[in-house]
This record gives C-alpha cells, structure tokens and sequence, in this order.
C-alpha cells in the first residue's frame, strides 16, 4: 500500500517524486510544474536531481554553459525554501554520463519500499524511447509528464504511441496500486518558460528575469553566468 486516503478526494502519497534535469539554469517552470504534481498525486517529497553530462546534450550546440557544480548550487539555492523538495547530488558524484537507469537503480536500493515517480516534460517524452535501457526504468518507476507548450502528442513515434497504449494510466490511484511502469499525463500547469529562453534573455540584458527566484538570479548576476 503506498497512499493513505485522508479525508474526500486527499491522499497522502508515499512515494517519491524525482526530476532531474540540466537546470541550465533551474527555472520557475521546473518547480511550479514538479509542485503541482505533487499536489495532484499527493508527495511529499520530490527529489531535485542536477545531472553530471546530460546524456542527450553532449554535443557542442547543447552542452551546458554552467559548470555541473554551478548547477548543482542553483537547485540547492532553489530547495532552500521549500517543504518538499531536496538537491540529491548523486549524479556529480558518479563519473560519466547522467543516465536515469543508474540513479534510478540506486534510489530504488535505498528506498526499496517506495515507489518512484520520475518526472519529465513533454519533450523528454518524445524522445524517451532513445534513453539508456528506457524499458528497465519504467520497470523502476511510473513516469509523470508535464505538458509543455510547443511539445505535442501529435508527434510521438510509433515506438512511443505504443509505449503509451500499453502503459498510460489516467486514473491516480492505479499508479497507487502498482509499483511501475505506468505513464500518466500531469494537465494541471502549462509554463512557457524554458533555460534556453532565460539564457538568451540574460545574454541581451545582463539581468534578472521574471521566470527565476530572486536568490538564483543573484547567483547567475554574482558568478556572470550566461552573458
Ligand atoms: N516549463 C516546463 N514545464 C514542464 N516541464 C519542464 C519545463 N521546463 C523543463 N521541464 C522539464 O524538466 C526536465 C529538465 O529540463 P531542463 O533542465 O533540460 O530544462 P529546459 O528548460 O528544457 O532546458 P533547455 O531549454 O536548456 O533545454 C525535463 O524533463 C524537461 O522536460
Ligand atoms: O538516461 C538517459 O538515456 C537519458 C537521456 C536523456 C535525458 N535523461 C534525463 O532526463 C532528465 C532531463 O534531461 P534534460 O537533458 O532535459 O535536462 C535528466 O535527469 C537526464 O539525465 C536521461
């Protein structure tokens, strides 16, 4: 049993949500979207994790313009006021590339009575089916996907759409009932916002943007990142 019905409608989920992500840097769209499904299933908890070498950007155009440990200050700054998130660094202190079966394989050792809830935006679900072993993850976890505008379900491969006819869930207490494997659509929040656009917002006018928290825009202003 992994949730407890609290009073109509509210459940306390015991599992554990994780995004990980570049957080290149982390944005409002991270957190409000990683918060609202929180809500929506009932966690506590949601693990905020920095990748080390983001698998999927390793080529020149898309690595990182913050160094791994620059990121990774900008996800602790951005738990510091938060009851449910924390920055697990796991994947920094691990060499090579980032890859979600190995710190999935980890957390599920150290929480083996948990289910995991790995959360990914619209676009990461395009190109899911070309992760590392995307198979054994969703043998690890459900996958929750947040919307995100610019990214459709129009446009899954095939690979992808059958992934979903096999796996997708919209009714919450199923992901309760088993431990993975499930795919479940978060419709709650829709954030046009995106790293790439504050990176080129902050190029242009060397300030604060309006998508981050006033303690990570201090530290991008404190470090000059991304001029
Ligand atoms: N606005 C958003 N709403 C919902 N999910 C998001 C949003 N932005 C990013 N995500 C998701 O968060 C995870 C980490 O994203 P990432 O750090 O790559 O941010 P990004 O804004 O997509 O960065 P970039 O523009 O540099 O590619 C991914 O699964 C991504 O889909
Ligand atoms: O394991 C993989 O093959 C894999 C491929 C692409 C992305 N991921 C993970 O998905 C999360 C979001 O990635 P990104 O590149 O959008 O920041 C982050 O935790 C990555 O490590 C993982």
């Amino acid at each position: 049993m992994t949730s407890k019905k609290l009073s109509a409608g509210t459940y306390i989920n015991e599992g554990i949500g994780i995004l990980g992500g570049t957080f290149d840097p982390i944005h409002l769209g991270h957190t409000q979207s990683a918060e609202a499904v929180a809500n929506e299933l009932g966690l506590q908890e949601i693990l905020l994790i920095p990748a080390h070498i983001p698998p999927h950007k390793v080529s020149p155009e898309l690595v990182p313009h913050a160094s791994a440990e620059q990121r990774a200050a900008m996800v602790e700054i951005a738990c510091q006021k938060s009851n449910i998130f924390s920055c697990d660094l796991r994947e920094l202190k691990r060499s090579g590339h980032s890859y979600t079966i190995d710190t999935l394989k980890e957390l599920k050792q150290q929480y083996p009575e948990q289910s995991l809830y790995f959360i990914i935006g619209m676009d990461s679900l395009l190109n899911f089916t070309t992760w590392h072993q995307y198979q054994e993850i969703l043998s690890l976890c459900h996958l929750v996907v947040n919307t995100r505008p610019n990214y459709s379900v129009d446009v899954l491969n095939d690979e992808t759409k059958t992934l979903l006819s096999n796996c997708q869930t919209t009714d919450i207490r199923e992901l309760t009932l088993f431990d993975s494997g499930k795919i479940f659509f978060s419709n709650k929040c829709f954030f046009d916002i995106s790293s790439t656009h504050i990176r080129q917002h902050l190029a242009h006018k060397k300030g604060y943007n309006q998508h981050l928290l006033p303690s990570i825009s201090e530290f991008i202003h404190k470090n000059k990142l991304y001029r």
